[in-house]
């Protein structure tokens, strides 16, 4: 079944395999069509967007309207993908109520299969209850790009003994609240590797080794359309940034030079409408 969307089961079944599963990140119409040509397993439409998309330095500043907006652009372009979305800063951390009604706007103004929260043991109520209310749950625990100025900076988490102890614990406890899945983003190797193995539901790393159950990327970092500088755990995979800015320096050089429009990109009428036109309308003619 080529064409049916995969569901929590299969993504369960994967691990069982040692299938890895395939994540990435796609936040509008034309990105979502060409990652579910690619046949990537899970679309993230990630608060990410807020950084990659929007032009903010962080993603603390991104709201609830804007994940829904880019997430009905994705699920336009990939109907048939399993799309989760990501809860942006200060949608769940207030209440379980609060967490209750922004997923279920997710999953019902957005069209999302499941949705990704950052926290461990402080949010496992809110993950319990969207569960309970049959909303797929995506943990996200390591370094929580929401808390990035409790943390001072996006820096390597687990480190220490205890911290990485906490980590496993923290995994365990997002299992436990009924998560279906968990992102572990930017630990040491051997740390993601204990927690895959602790775990029966898959891992999906970022920045966090080659052991885990499956890795996701941003988009627009693997793809090379970002400027400044990338994370170490970026591998690029192309230059679409460079080949946008040849593109429209091209076309911007020909317009200068009048070498196009050519007259393929121009539309005809017949000989006679044009002579009748020119005969009235000649520059030096009669009124
Ligand atoms: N475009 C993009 N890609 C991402 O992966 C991403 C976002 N945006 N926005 C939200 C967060 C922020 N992320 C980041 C951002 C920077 C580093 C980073 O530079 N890390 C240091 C670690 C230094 C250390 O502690 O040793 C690095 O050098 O990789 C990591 C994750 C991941 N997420
Ligand atoms: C980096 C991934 C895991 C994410 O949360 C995002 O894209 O927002
Ligand atoms: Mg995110």
């Amino acid at each position: 079944m080529p064409n049916s969307k995969p569901t929590i089961h299969d993504f369960r079944a994967m691990k069982a395999q040692n299938k890895n599963i395939v994540m990435v990140t796609a936040y509008d119409y034309p990105a979502a069509k060409a990652v579910a040509a690619a046949g990537v397993d899970i679309i993230l439409v990630g608060d990410s967007l807020g950084m990659a998309v929007l032009g903010y330095d962080s993603t603390i500043p991104v709201t609830m309207d804007d994940m829904i907006h880019h997430a009905k652009a994705t699920r336009r372009g990939a109907p048939n993908s399993f799309i989760v979305t990501d809860l942006p800063f200060l949608s769940y951390q207030v209440s379980v109520a609060q967490a209750l009604r922004n997923a279920a706007r997710l999953v019902q103004e957005g069209w999302c299969d499941a949705v990704k929260l950052e926290g461990g043991r402080n949010i496992a109520d809110q993950v319990h209850a969207i569960v309970e209310a049959g909303i797929p749950v995506m943990g996200h625990i390591g370094l929580q790009p929401q808390s990035v100025n409790q943390l001072g900076g996006y820096k390597v988490q687990g480190r220490t003994y205890e911290d990485a102890r906490s980590i496993i614990e923290e995994a365990k406890i997002l299992e436990q609240a009924g998560c279906f899945a968990l992102v572990v983003e930017c630990v040491n190797a051997d740390v993601a590797d204990i927690i895959a193995t602790q775990l029966t539901i898959p891992v999906i790393g970022i920045g966090a080794g080659k052991d885990c159950d499956g890795q996701v990327l941003v988009l627009h970092d693997l793809l090379g359309m970002h400027d400044g500088r990338l994370p170490k755990f970026v591998k690029t995979y192309g230059n679409v940034l460079d080949e946008m800015v040849q593109g429209v320096s091209a076309y911007a050089a020909e317009v200068r030079a009048t070498t196009f429009p050519a007259a393929e990109h121009t539309y005809s009428i017949s000989v006679d409408v044009r002579d009748r036109l020119r005969k009235e309308f000649q520059p030096d003619g009669h009124h």
